[in-house]
């Protein structure tokens, strides 16, 4: 046998040589388990002999696959080309190609992205009268693909619809099924249907996969959906030499459908399957891997697993909670820069997590300004996406209604009844008049024939004109809120109801935080101030072509990838764990974010830092959010203590704790400063202490006084408790004694 089989241990060696029969790899993170599948695809060309084109290895993203199939062939050489490493949806794809006429398709079909979905969806609404002020096409879409992830048919669907708006989404998915099939298209979830309809009705096309892939290994099997299960089962049913891997742990795509007893139950459906555990990291330092153990060690119902290294201990654990989100991530920029300068890195050691999409924003700004080149993976750069260009182009057409560009990007968006027609005789009469398309607008009724649509329009120019007016009275954030609720644009977004939807929402709520940054630090702030130093921000982002870049990510799309050095932006209560998993309150939907927390702290080799902000501005508010309960579940002994305080030691450092609330309220205008207390007392009631004092609670220990303001016969006074977070008390209650 080659030597390059000796670098395995004696587990992966036991996969990789286990070549017939069911075998089920379940592991923790950076044990190897994508490093067993590479070679094990190697084993099986070189010492089996197995042709390389009975071989098919199954990835979860594009860009993994391509760095598989580099990996194989750094290791065989030749004919890697002819083994077929893909997703689930490209492997489907080449297999219609070939088949689909079989289920009377032609095979020359088109493939529909979300757009071009949501398009057929509001056709068919349409055609059926569905109101899509009750019903948003994004929610029926998304219940519809979730529909096909079970495998139900439109005629299944239907039988199970009972409650009014299954009937609704039922009618639908009839109606836009059809016109899928009609125009020869099929959605992403068509793929994996459509190949297990051709498996189902044509014995002879299955037949020939099952004998063409005797050799079948699918990487991060946690994370497949019922559909991807039974392609999977079907195509293994022959041969049986079946190869999942993955870790239980790290299954964190559940809203999307995945479902973690596909890996729980391999053992059931697959009698005699071998089960091998790699119990070895070889990616972490010794910290790093045992704070991710502790942190998974508080979720309930996994499969034992344990995880150990024998890499050194390297160094501690970087957790940090700084005053705002600015200073986390101007913390980080220095750290890059530091490493850089000082430590021989590369921008490409390095990548920052985060858990939602919006909190890119602050971090590019931030890059920009110190020149660290950057690349957002999975993602649009914060001021590239759709909703953010949306409101940029309302507030550009209030500035100044001469950008036809920005105008027509709004004109119809949120939808308000103004087509393509009225468009294009608009955009002729511009033309013909010469005048701007803004101006073209605003004289509709002497454009012939536009009598249906010019009452429509009219709403439109006028709505504009008036906000023009008002934004002189009006800050920035307020205008902008303004056009939010007058065009209902968010509400129309909360509808959706959709993950990509709450995202969007998010992103927004980023935008307004901007905003609010904007006329706090500017001297005299004006719209158009405002859109010149967006404008700026928005052209140089654009590092995306390079490679030594320090990527940006949410957690979610860093699942098997690796890095040196990993930040994990937002370690607070309500941003990770989400707000929504904690008001949910089910217990699951915490342990889907404490799996996500886990997969963010394992991508790191050498070095972690787990930041939060003791104040983020979310939608333009100030919020103080607890530190996250992540960061309570580690021992304090894995964090750097000569730059933390341990979280529930803090109120005895009182010096350091004061000097920190000192600068803390420095930078933060919303608290009222140290002298608000000498405001009229109300009533006769007057406090021993006062801002920037620390004072004991009942319950929530010792906190130090951020603010005092009089309220009524009271006075409401935030404290901040390291035991419990940010808290408003009404003083004559809360019985709050100095400390
Ligand atoms: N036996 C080994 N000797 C040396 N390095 C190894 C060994 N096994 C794995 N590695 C290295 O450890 C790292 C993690 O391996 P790999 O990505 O295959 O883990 P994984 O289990 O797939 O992780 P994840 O769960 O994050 O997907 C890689 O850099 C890999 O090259
Ligand atoms: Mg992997």
């Amino acid at each position: 046998m080659d030597k390059k089989y000796d670098s395995l241990n004696k587990d992966q060696k036991k996969a990789v040589l286990h070549t017939e029969g069911p075998l089920l790899i379940l592991a923790g993170a950076g044990s190897g388990k994508t490093r067993v599948l590479t070679h094990r695809i190697a084993y099986l060309i070189e010492e089996k002999k197995v042709a390389p084109w009975n071989i098919l290895a199954i990835t979860f993203t594009n860009k993994a696959a391509k760095e598989m199939r580099e990996r194989v062939d750094s290791l065989v050489g030749s004919g890697s080309e002819d083994i077929w490493v893909s997703t689930f949806h490209s492997t489907c794809v080449k297999i219609l190609r070939r088949h689909i006429d079989k289920i009377g398709y032609d095979r020359y079909f088109t493939i529909y992205d979300t757009d071009d979905q949501k398009k057929l969806i509001r056709d068919c609404m349409k055609q059926l009268n569905v109101d899509p002020k009750q019903f948003k096409e994004n929610s029926i879409l998304s219940s519809i693909s979730s529909a096909k992830d079970k495998l139900l048919t439109p005629k299944k669907f239907e039988k199970q619809a009972y409650e009014y708006r299954d009937q609704v989404v039922s009618k639908v998915y009839t109606m836009y099924q059809d016109r899928l099939k009609k125009n020869n298209a099929l959605d992403f979830d068509d793929l994996l249907v459509k190949t297990v309809e051709v498996f189902r009705l044509c014995p002879d096309v299955l037949s020939y996969y099952q004998d063409k892939f005797r050799y079948i290994m699918v990487d991060e099997y946690q994370d497949t959906n019922h559909v991807q299960y039974i392609f999977v089962g079907l195509l293994a049913s022959r041969y049986k030499n079946l190869c999942v891997v993955g870790d239980d742990d790290q299954s964190i795509y559940r809203f999307r459908g995945a479902d973690i007893s596909n890996i729980l139950d391999f053992e059931k459906d697959f009698r005699n399957a071998e089960v091998i555990k790699l119990e070895q990291n070889y990616r972490s330092s010794k910290n790093i891997l045992e704070a991710a153990n502790q942190v998974i060690s508080n979720n309930y119902g996994r499969k034992n697993k344990t995880l150990y290294t024998d890499n050194e201990s390297g160094d501690l654990i970087n957790y940090r909670c700084l005053q705002n989100e600015q200073a986390e991530a101007e913390f980080m920029a220095g750290e890059i820069i530091k490493g850089i300068e000082s430590e021989g890195r590369d921008f490409k050691d390095y990548a920052i997590l985060y858990r939602t999409n919006a909190q890119s924003r602050v971090i590019e700004e931030r890059f920009i300004l110190n020149n660290i080149p950057y690349k957002i993976v999975g993602g649009t750069s914060f001021y590239q996406r759709r909703e953010i260009k949306d409101i940029l182009a309302y507030l550009k057409t209030i500035n100044n209604s001469t950008d036809d560009i920005a105008v027509k990007r709004i004109i119809n968006v949120p939808r308000r009844g103004i087509g393509t027609t009225t468009i294009n005789k608009v955009e002729n009469y511009a033309y013909n008049n010469d005048v701007n398309f803004f101006d073209a607008l605003c004289e509709v009724s002497q454009i012939p024939n536009m009598t249906r649509s010019s009452k429509k329009v009219g709403a439109f120019t006028h709505f504009i004109k008036v906000l023009r007016v008002e934004m002189a009275t009006m800050s920035l954030v307020d205008l902008t809120n303004e056009v939010i609720e007058r065009t209902g644009y968010v509400k129309e977004l909360e509808a959706e109801g959709t993950d990509e939807a709450h995202g969007r929402i998010d992103n927004i709520g980023e935008l307004i935080s901007k905003l609010t940054e904007y006329e706090n630090n500017e001297e005299e702030p004006t719209l158009n101030g405002f859109l010149e130093e967006v404008a700026l921000i928005a052209d140089i982002d654009n590092y995306n072509e390079e490679t030594n870049v320090v990527v940006l990510m949410t957690m979610h799309s860093a699942k098997g990838l690796e890095f040196p050095c990993v930040f994990i932006s937002g370690m607070e209560d309500g941003l990770f764990p989400s707000y929504m998993s904690i008001s949910s309150g089910q217990q699951e939907d915490i342990e889907e974010e404490r799996r996500l927390c886990y997969v963010g702290i394992t991508r790191a080799k050498q070095k972690l830092y787990l930041l939060g902000a003791n104040s983020r501005m979310i939608r333009g508010m100030t919020q103080y959010n607890q530190v996250s309960r992540f960061i309570k579940e580690i021992n304090n002994k894995l964090f750097d203590l000569e730059y933390t305080k341990p979280v529930q030691d803090m109120p005895n450092e009182k010096t350091s704790f004061r000097k920190n609330a000192h600068s803390f309220l420095k930078s933060n205008p919303y608290v009222v400063k140290k002298n608000a207390n000498k405001m009229p007392a109300p009533g006769n009631f007057t406090l021993n202490y006062e801002v920037g004092d620390l004072v004991k609670h009942m319950k929530f220990g010792i906190g130090e006084v951020l603010a005092i303001q009089p309220g009524g016969a009271d006075y409401e006074v935030t404290v901040n408790f390291p035991s419990a977070g940010v808290k408003k008390l009404m003083a004559r209650l809360a019985n709050l004694k100095k400390a």
